[in-house]
């Protein structure tokens, strides 16, 4: 029998069970609509317990049709023949027969473990497993590996070969894949991680971890629902762009409940994209500058009163500035926070003026009458509002861009080089709004500071819908009302049941303590490679704040090796690069190769911009997916315009930008603009490392490439 004949025969035998499977699917979920409707008729027998009974059901069915309606394109995407005569599918969701026999297995259930986790050196109890593709609900094709060949029944047939690479051949697109059906033994490894401690994956570009730490958050959330889904899951990515191209994995996965944010958007209130410099965003990154922060919070406040001066019966009361700075510092004392203890302060001053009056022979009230009677009036009031004002994080790290007060709080603590660096840097603020690095600091202010007493608001009852009128609800409506707080939660929450942190190598140490404050009850999965980082601050630093966010949790660690991203050919430049400066680094194999080379294209000074956009437009023609235009970050409106008007197939993004990204073309802008010092280098590897198919440079440098 021909190889296609085997071939097409085993696609029929798959074909048959992927039916039974859809054909249960639109029963499953015609019994769920069914039920539901049954359940709101159940309303018209009206004793109290077919009300709770029709609560209860109409709240069930509604929630398993919605699993049900998910689109899922590849239900069923493996098959494993077992030792013991017995066969398993494996696919997105669980579904059993009428007489509750698994027609799938769920993915991330123990059941489906060895399909990911059976090597031929260790089977599992598996001899064959198969890997199922298809296209909605045909079947497509079959790839089989034969992990136990003594054990092999006669007539088992094996088909196929190689279906990683083909999954890794086909163009990605805009969005990043769940990589659900491929998941390697080494990734499978780190997803189903325990749940409780820190789970650390490291790896080189395109080894997946990206990939595992999304569905190590859908594997927590299926493995424990209750508490990942009630205490929420966290996933803290570098960059907004990034943030949107790894939001569609999730939902992808069955999963909405995870809270996604940038490093830019984690403090409420605020979603920052600039980038400061390198040196600067080093120094911001510092946990030297709490110390800064700490001596700006107990300042007085720029263009405030320095003297206050009463007229009381007659007689002048008056505290000058010294009187003034004696009185904040003392409230100020031991770490008080200033928001806090603004009465504090104000308690003081009163104190001072009252042995004013006393001293000046004034004659009196009762100190409390006293009190009030100065609380009373307006220029009193005004100058109290003036000199402690209540204070916004914002308000604070504003004055740091006055170069005397800059000085004065960071004198002795940071370098007069660092000063230097710094100055300038916050002079944006108040147009243009903070820097990525500048929200950690916010964060640390507002730890600092206190929060101002907020009178309190009332909560709002969902189900009020005038005076004294309650809606009428069923238990449905509240569960879906409450799904929708905790999934909304509170403004700045931080309870969170699980962080993820992606490209953590690039996490700052003031911005590790801004991630750690959201995960004090939290287990933690961190992924990152430090191969990639463009922190050029004090490594050390970067570990003790790490591990302070951290603390003593467990701490389980894995590595990953294969590089499925990037083709050999592009991967071989990438790490010509990287062993200039780290000649030791293990470094991943890539899987794949195109037989295509990279492109290096020189060009004039004046010809660049029409050079750039004539390959960007070459390779849209070459090319089916996304081509990531990428530059160093001080040119990213430059040569945004020289690409302007391409279709949006064509993504501009700074190397920076480009953190964790990846696009099935690259046309990479300057590179030796980039690779200006090893934080710089180390920034040209990831840029080098985002492509799956093409990767063209173009410059005005020739020899930017090292020698092999
Ligand atoms: N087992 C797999 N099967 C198929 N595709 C995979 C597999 N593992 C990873 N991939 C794909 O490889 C690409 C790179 O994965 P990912 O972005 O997670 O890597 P990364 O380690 O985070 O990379 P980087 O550090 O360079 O940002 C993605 O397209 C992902 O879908």
């Amino acid at each position: 029998m021909s190889d296609t004949t085997v071939l097409e025969q085993e696609i029929a035998v798959e074909q048959e069970h992927v039916d039974r499977v859809y054909a249960r699917l639109t029963q499953l979920r015609r019994d769920a609509s069914r039920a539901e409707k049954e359940g709101y008729q159940l309303a018209g027998v009206g004793t109290f317990g077919a009300l709770v009974e029709r609560d209860a059901m109409v709240f069930h069915q509604a929630r398993r049709r919605h699993a049900l309606d998910a689109e899922h394109e590849g239900l069923v995407f493996g098959r494993l023949d077992l030792l013991t005569g017995a066969t398993h599918y494996v696919g997105r969701m669980g579904i059993r027969d009428d007489n509750a026999k698994p027609l799938v297995v769920d993915w991330r259930a123990p059941a489906a473990a060895a399909f990911y986790r059976a090597t031929p050196a260790d089977p599992l109890g598996v001899v064959r497993r198969r890997m199922i593709q298809s296209t909605r609900e045909r079947v497509t094709g079959i790839e089989d590996d034969l992990l136990d060949p003594d054990a092999a029944p006669e007539g088992m047939r094996v088909v196929g070969d190689g279906a990683l690479l083909a999954s890794l051949a086909k163009a990605t697109g805009r969005g990043m894949r769940d990589i659900v059906a491929t998941i390697q033994r080494e990734q499978d490894d780190a997803i189903r991680s325990p749940a409780s401690g820190v789970t650390i994956v490291t790896g080189g570009p395109g080894t997946g971890k990206t990939a595992v730490a999304l569905h190590r958050a859908a594997y927590l959330l299926y493995s424990d629902r209750s508490r990942f889904a009630g205490g929420g899951i966290l996933v803290v990515g570098p960059s907004g762009v990034f943030v949107e191209y790894i939001a569609t994995v999730l939902p992808s996965l069955g999963e909405e409940t995870a809270t996604l944010r940038s490093l830019g958007s984690l403090v409420p209130g605020w979603d920052a994209t600039r980038v400061d410099p390198g040196d600067v965003a080093s120094i911001k990154g510092s946990l030297r500058m709490r110390r800064v922060l700490e001596r700006a919070s107990h300042d007085a406040v720029p263009g405030g009163p320095t003297e206050l001066k009463l007229l009381y019966h007659g007689t002048l009361l008056r505290l000058d500035a010294n009187d003034l700075d004696r009185i904040r510092r003392a409230a100020l004392q031991r770490g008080a926070r200033r928001n806090e203890v603004r009465g504090h302060g104000f308690d003081r001053v009163f104190d001072a003026l009252w042995a004013q009056a006393r001293d000046a022979k004034v004659r009196l009230p009762e100190k409390r009458e006293f009190e009030s009677e100065l609380a009373d009036r307006n220029d009193f009031r005004e100058f109290l509002k003036a000199w402690w004002p209540r204070f916004t994080p914002m308000r604070v790290l504003r004055w740091l861009a006055d170069p005397k007060r800059l000085r004065a709080y960071a004198n002795g603590v940071l370098s007069r080089e660092e000063i230097a660096t710094l100055q300038g840097s916050f002079d944006a603020l108040a147009e243009h709004g903070p820097t990525i690095a500048d929200v950690a600091l916010l964060d640390e202010l507002d730890e600092i500071m206190g929060r101002p007493r907020q009178p309190q608001k009332k909560t709002k009852n969902p189900f009020h819908v005038r005076d004294g009128i309650q809606e009428v609800s069923t238990y449905a409506d509240r569960q879906a009302a409450a799904r929708a707080q905790q999934v909304q939660r509170e403004e700045d929450y931080r309870e969170y049941a699980h962080v993820v942190v992606d490209e953590s190598q690039d996490v700052s140490p003031m911005q590790w303590r801004m991630i750690g404050r959201r995960g004090s009850y939290a287990s933690w999965t961190i992924v990152g490679d430090p191969a990639q980082t463009a922190w050029s601050g004090d490594p050390a630093e970067l570990d003790r704040a790490r591990d302070r966010a951290l603390g003593s949790r467990k701490r389980n660690s894995y590595a990953l090796t294969t590089n499925y991203r990037n083709s050999s050919e592009i991967f071989e430049v990438a790490a010509r690069v990287i062993r200039t400066i780290m000649p030791d680094l293990p470094l991943p194999s890539a899987v794949r190769s195109t037989g295509v080379a990279p492109a290096d294209v020189v060009s004039g000074v004046p010809g660049l911009p029409e050079a750039v956009r004539e390959l960007a437009e070459k390779q849209l023609a070459e090319v089916d997916g996304t081509i990531g235009v990428i530059m160093p970050v001080p040119r990213r409106d430059e040569v945004a315009g020289w690409v302007a008007g391409l279709p949006e197939r064509v993504q501009v993004v700074t190397a920076l930008e480009a953190k964790g990204m990846e696009y099935d073309s690259v046309v990479l802008v300057e590179p030796s603009q980039i690779a200006t010092d090893p934080a710089g280098v180390r920034t040209l590897y990831v840029a080098l490392s985002r492509a799956t198919q093409r990767l063209t440079t173009v410059g005005t440098n020739p020899g930017w490439l090292p020698n092999d």
